[in-house]
């Protein structure tokens, strides 16, 4: 613990305390990935995806990747949110080419009520190792964030086996058997506290709950199963660790991807940053969430397949739609989803430059 440094870049957690910056902070989802060749090489070294998650020594090296290439503000743990049904016992697997996948579904009442919140100690200590062992080689370069999925987009995997496109499923069990959703979703939450907090205690110095298909339900199922757990969650995080020497405040950060309807309702969550996806237009986000908490996002990842100016026009378009953060107010600079692995690297470069010089030139021209 005591090898811990506090962060020589700490941008990225003043802009999510919204304390002001010289420059808008940026990292991107998914910036460890297929996209970058040396990601590629080092997954065929590791025979697999999940071979690089539970080795904390690849895991730590594709974090520091994109960190090597480009001025990011922040890394993120190597993970992926599907972890903690794996350690409930639900089997995970990538099938080639047709992305996640469980061998042990819940699919009946037994399924449901043998579920358990697994000791993450003995079952996802891979997990909180990388986070260490990414926080020591960091050395205080810029902060570590650590994440987890909602308790809502998890159940999404655990009850349709894998990924869906109409949530066939996992909705019927919600309107048919509510109780039996709540049961898995309360379950979940405790794995996910427990999971977020261990990510603290080894290092982490932010979280994101990934709430990817809470867009997928309807207005006032969203508020009933997933924004009340992620309530639950952000209240039961830790504010602030000791470090052995210094202490750390530890922001939280949810995204709900399709959530531009209910931006206030996120806010309410108590997390420190609303994540938005490229449908929301950030100048109202602004006015809606006010000074309640910071904003993360928003350019459309496919806006990196454009041309080098184009991509410049685009950042600055966000970054005027934001406005320079005034007192109360914050803005963390993000792509809306997770980056495309046809990105050309170049283009992640061309964005992360024209993020941090034109929110400079923006500060300085109202000065
Ligand atoms: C829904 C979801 C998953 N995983 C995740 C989410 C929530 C975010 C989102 O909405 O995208 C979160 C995630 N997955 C991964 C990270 C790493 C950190 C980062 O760089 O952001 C994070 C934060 C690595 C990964 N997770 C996965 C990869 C690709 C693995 C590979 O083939 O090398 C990576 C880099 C695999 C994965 N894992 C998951 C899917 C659907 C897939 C297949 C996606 C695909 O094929 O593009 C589940």
């Amino acid at each position: 613990m005591s090898a811990f440094v506090p962060p020589r870049n700490d941008t990225f957690l003043k802009a999510l305390n919204r304390q002001q910056t010289d420059y808008t902070p940026v990292w991107l989802m998914r910036q460890a990935g297929r996209y970058l060749p040396e990601y590629r090489a080092t997954r065929a070294l590791a025979g697999n995806f999940m071979g690089l998650c539970t080795n904390p020594e690849l895991a730590c090296e594709v974090t520091l990747q994109p960190l090597e290439r480009y001025p990011l503000d922040a890394a993120i743990l190597f993970s992926d949110i599907l972890t903690i049904p794996d350690a409930m016992g639900l089997g995970l697997y990538f099938a080639e080419g047709e992305g996640p996948k469980f061998e042990r579904p819940l699919v009946t009442e037994a399924d449901v009520m043998r579920l358990e919140v697994p000791v993450i100690e003995n079952t996802l200590r891979y997990v909180t190792d990388a986070v260490s062992t990414i926080r020591t080689a960091l050395n205080g370069k810029v902060p570590l964030i650590g994440f987890s999925g909602s308790p809502w987009t998890l159940a999404c995997y655990m009850v349709e086996g894998g990924s869906s496109s109409d949530f066939r499923k996992v909705k019927t069990m919600m309107y048919q058997r509510p109780d039996l959703m709540h049961r898995i979703l309360d379950v979940t939450s405790d794995a996910v506290i427990a999971y977020l907090n261990a990510q603290i205690d080894a290092g982490a110095q932010a979280v994101m709950i990934f709430d990817s298909w809470g867009g997928a339900l309807a207005d006032g199922a969203f508020q009933k199963f997933s924004l009340a757990y992620m309530k639950k969650i952000v209240k039961a995080l830790r504010l602030e660790v000791d470090r052995g020497g210094f202490r750390e405040r530890i922001p939280s950060i949810v995204f709900t991807k399709g959530g531009g309807l209910w931006l206030e309702d996120i806010a309410s969550t108590g997390a420190s940053a609303v994540g938005v996806d490229w449908t929301v237009n950030l100048a109202q986000a602004r006015t809606r969430i006010g000074d309640r908490c910071a904003i993360q996002g928003n350019l459309d990842p496919n806006a990196l397949f454009a041309e080098p100016a184009q991509i410049e026009g685009e950042v600055a378009k966000a970054l005027e739609s934001f406005g320079v953060p005034q007192p109360g107010f914050g803005h963390v600079f993000n792509l809306g989803h997770g980056i495309s692995q046809f990105t050309n690297p170049e283009k992640v470069n061309v964005m992360i430059h024209a993020v941090h010089n034109y929110s400079r030139k923006m500060r300085q021209s109202i000065r």
